[in-house]
């Protein structure tokens, strides 16, 4: 592993260590994972939660053992924060509340999650010139431009009218009183707080912009690994539907429309970021798979023919229940119509393609889901409720 491995430029990529913080979410464990088994770099692994790690943490004979520590802390309230950005030589921030059932109904915990929390790490980077990746989102181009024409215009079949590009889309978002946009709108002023500190005091930056990576790991099934009431994303709200043989829920008739992109796709283009900063700093890349693009009712009936094929069970009688969004995620809550990534800037700058369909993304993460949760769901179906 590891040896003799070089960057785009053919120049030999030194071992370094990175502070990566957030490490314990699902991003960050595949992050890991890809660190761990492919490059000699060393991971302070910094999160409140290291479940979706622990395979990487235990046991110490585990070949990489020694390049990853994990750092219990909440960067909210933790001094040793700034002493762990300056040991490592790159800081790579993930923490952030990410979930949208949070962002009307919790708007002050996501404000501070996404901007308030991310300050001293964008300080610490500045102040000790230390290079920091930051995850942002696609959320911040809230809505397209094309969602204002009339519904039967031709123009919105146009491009140039939804596709969303780094450097030219503007960022629409709904009023005040539509919370949801609570998370964007902090993840936008993080964003231009880093570029300003880019501009103004040389800070080496990298902003990342997901598309709906999707996964084994990602977020919890409610009842089993996290709240019985909590409302996670997409993938395993649906998962959680198939699991339990109930119908899926398509919010607002499942109109909206999304790309969804491969995490194992998605690190590579992380790693490519981390091993080759002369092409990666002091840009925002765009991160998604424009050739997967469902609407959401159809990513709800290709993941029923995919669980079918792979679970070898019956798909549910009725496959799917409209439900109003006020009802699923209450007062406040408003939606991105449609979300196709331009790939011009990180096609560019560092020569990366998603290669994985839908389907085969589906068919491995249901795999995963199906093998993680079917015995527990069985037993938390069977268990009496408690009276
Ligand atoms: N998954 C996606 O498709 C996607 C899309 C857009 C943006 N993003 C961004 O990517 C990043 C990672 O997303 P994810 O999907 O892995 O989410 P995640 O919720 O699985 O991971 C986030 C991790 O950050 C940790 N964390 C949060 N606050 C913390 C704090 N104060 N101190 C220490 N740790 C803290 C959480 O415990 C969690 O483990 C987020 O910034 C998110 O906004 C992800
Ligand atoms: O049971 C459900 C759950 C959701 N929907 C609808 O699906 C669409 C996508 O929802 P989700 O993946 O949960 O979230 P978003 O794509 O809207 O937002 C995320 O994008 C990136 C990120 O920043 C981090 O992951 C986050 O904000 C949506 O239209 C829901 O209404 C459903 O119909 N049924």
């Amino acid at each position: 592993m590891a040896s003799g491995r070089v960057d785009l430029d053919g120049k030999p990529i030194k071992p370094m260590t990175i502070c990566m913080i957030g490490a314990g979410g699902f991003i960050g464990s595949h992050l890991c994972e890809k660190l761990m088994s492919e490059t000699p770099h060393t991971v302070l692994a910094l999160d409140v939660y290291n479940d979706k790690i622990k395979h990487l943490l235990e046991p110490n004979t585990l070949p990489w053992a020694g390049r990853i520590q994990f750092h219990r802390l909440n960067i909210k309230h933790d001094s040793r924060l700034e002493g762990l950005i300056k040991i490592a030589d790159l800081t790579i921030n993930l923490a952030a509340i990410c979930t949208p059932a949070d962002y009307n109904t919790r708007p002050l915990d996501t404000i501070y999650s996404n901007f308030i929390d991310a300050l001293p790490v964008v300080k610490y980077c500045s102040e000790n010139n230390k290079r920091l990746i930051h995850f942002s989102t696609c959320e911040v181009y809230g809505k397209t431009v094309g969602s204002f024409l009339p519904k039967d215009s031709p123009l919105r079949k146009d491009p140039a009218y939804y596709v969303l590009k780094e450097d030219e889309s503007p960022c629409i978002f709904g009023s005040i009183e539509k919370q949801r946009w609570s998370y964007a709108c902090a993840k936008q002023l993080i964003e231009r707080l880093i570029y300003a500190e880019g501009a103004e005091n040389g800070l080496e930056f990298t902003i990342v912009r997901p598309f709906n990576w999707i996964g084994p790991r990602m977020d919890f099934i409610p009842g089993v690994d996290g709240p019985s009431e909590g409302v996670p994303r997409v993938l395993a709200c649906f998962s959680n539907n198939l699991l339990r043989g109930e119908p899926l829920k398509l919010v607002d008739g499942g109109q909206s429309q999304r790309t969804f992109v491969y995490i194992k796709d998605a690190i590579e283009a992380v790693l490519l970021m981390i091993e080759n900063p002369a092409r990666a700093n002091g840009h925002i890349f765009n991160v998604g798979n424009p050739n997967n693009e469902v609407t959401v009712r159809q990513l709800a009936e290709m993941m029923t023919q995919v669980y079918t094929k792979v679970s070898g069970e019956a798909p549910p009688e009725k496959p799917t229940i409209d439900v109003s969004s006020k009802e699923f995620y209450g007062e406040g809550y408003d939606d991105s119509d449609k979300r196709i990534p331009d790939m011009t800037i990180i096609n560019r700058q560092l020569g990366w393609n998603p290669k994985t369909s839908l389907w085969d993304l589906l068919e491995s993460t249901l795999t995963y889901q199906h093998r993680t949760y079917a015995e527990a769901i069985k037993k938390v179906i069977a268990k009496p409720v408690a009276s």
